[in-house]
């Protein structure tokens, strides 16, 4: 039995999934809109959160902000319609769990909820003793990936690892870990963009005993927790001012001080970083100490994004499809050709982490030894399908703007999303591109 908020705007809909999860056992709070979602997180402690995306007075995204700042660091799940994918990679960004695709299928809404309540004790610090299979692939951007992982695991230099959202990085990082000196000694992944800002250091440096209210025992940081190890800082670009001053002293004078103590303690810990931003211009923007960047920056990895990896795609696909059926009794042998064919048209921009997804939701809903269309979301096949309508008629604006639309989506594409690129292409500043982008909601 678990205590679940449920924060759905559409009454009918909100109905159906309490009675639903009331039937598994779970214990359902339910409300439809952010500023009521907030007030119920001040009443109860929950163990899940399950939102929906769009809501009247905001989105999903300010309920669990509003949660990690009242300390409730619990998972969350996001509930979204297909075509806002993007902002499902958005709220994974920005420290949710998973999400789920609208209309919400009822098995894969129980597979995802236990998934939460199983990971809910570690997060947002994992620590690994064993980790996951590693798949290489093939693509030439794979085998750069690996020449680099493999150059710098057995150095002691401080690795940034950059790319999309669900490219991989945290696996990356497993790597270098696992080929590395430290192989034998803790990797222990920490995500910086679930903590709260209070909660950061410490998480991070631990504290004694009274060090803040709420404090009401020592608590080991995940700095002594990693000592002779490794230390992976997901999101890294999400730590604030003050504690990217401490993680500085950490790294250079290798002693941490726990918040409220003067015991200075020893660490020998390699950290490695990952961000999906380019960390370079929160430097130029004051966001991040340019000290720290260089620090962090000794050797960089940019992990390829799923669209340029090639025919990665079918090993990855095959690797999910094992993993699938494993976890969940099933006995799919392969995808229909069909859906091979619209895998390879879609562009994944949730990257790894998405086909992983889509594949169990399809191995869920086969029964037989062939997952095929009918599996997938039809937006999904839709979106494949349909290329940016052009709207017709006399209504110039309407017309310049889904040109414009789709010439900054396809040069985005072209340019692997680096916006800088994008917008020297374009004729057009940074300022300007992301203001269009946000316009017409390009993610
Ligand atoms: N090389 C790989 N081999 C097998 N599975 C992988 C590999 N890389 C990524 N995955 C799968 O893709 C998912 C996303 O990977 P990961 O969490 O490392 O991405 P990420 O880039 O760190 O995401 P985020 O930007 O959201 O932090 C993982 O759950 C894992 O299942």
């Amino acid at each position: 039995m678990a205590n679940i908020l449920l924060v759905e705007d559409d009454t009918t809909f909100s109905m159906i999934l309490e009675n639903f999860l009331q039937k598994k056992g779970h214990q359902i709070v339910t409300t439809h809109d952010v500023k009521s979602s907030i007030k119920a997180l001040d009443s109860k402690k929950y163990d899940v959160l399950l939102l929906d995306y769009r809501l009247p007075d905001g989105n999903g995204l300010d309920v669990m902000v509003a949660a990690r700042e009242k300390d409730q660091n619990v998972p969350v799940i996001i509930m979204t319609s297909f075509n806002d994918v993007r902002t499902a990679v958005r709220a994974i960004r920005s420290g949710a769990l998973d999400y789920i695709t609208k209309p919400v299928n009822p098995d894969e809404l129980a597979m995802i909820l236990n998934e939460a309540l199983e990971r809910k004790e570690s997060a947002p610090v994992k620590r690994q003793d064993v980790l996951p299979a590693f798949i290489e692939g093939e693509s030439d951007a794979s085998k750069k990936l690996h020449e680099y992982i493999q150059l710098v695991a057995p150095t002691a230099m401080s690795v940034i690892i950059q790319g999309e959202s669900g490219t991989g990085k945290e696996y990356v990082a497993g790597s270098i870990h696992r080929l590395s000196k430290r192989a034998s000694m803790p990797f222990v992944a920490i995500d910086c963009g679930s903590l709260s800002k209070d909660l950061a250091a410490s998480e991070l440096f631990g504290h004694v005993k009274g060090a803040f209210t709420g404090a009401l025992q020592d608590k080991k940081g995940q700095f002594e927790t990693a000592n002779g190890g490794t230390l992976f800082l997901d999101e890294v670009g999400n730590l604030s001012y003050e504690v990217q001053v401490k993680l500085l002293r950490a790294l250079q004078e290798r002693v941490i001080q726990p918040l409220g103590s003067t015991r200075q303690i020893k660490v020998d810990v390699r950290i490695i970083t990952a961000t999906n931003d380019d960390l370079l211009s929160s430097v130029s923007r004051g966001e991040f100490r340019e000290d720290l960047y260089h620090r962090l920056n000794e050797f960089k990895i940019q992990v390829p994004s799923l669209r340029s990896r090639d025919n990665d795609l079918q090993v990855f696909i095959k690797h999910f499809i094992t993993l699938a059926n494993i976890e969940l009794d099933r006995n799919v042998k392969k995808l229909s050709p069909q859906v091979n064919d619209i895998f390879k048209q879609y562009d994944w921009p949730g990257n790894l982490r998405e086909l992983k997804n889509v594949i169990k939701r399809m191995v869920l809903l086969s029964g037989g030894e062939e997952a095929g269309i009918e599996s997938l979301p039809e937006e999904m096949i839709a979106s494949v399908n349909q290329p940016v309508k052009q709207p017709s008629g006399t209504d110039l604006k309407a017309i310049n703007e889904a040109t414009e639309k789709e010439l900054i989506t396809e040069t985005l594409r072209k340019v692997k999303y680096n916006k800088s690129q994008a917008a020297k292409l374009l004729n057009i500043d940074r300022t300007t591109l992301y203001n269009k982008m946000e316009k017409y909601q390009i993610e």
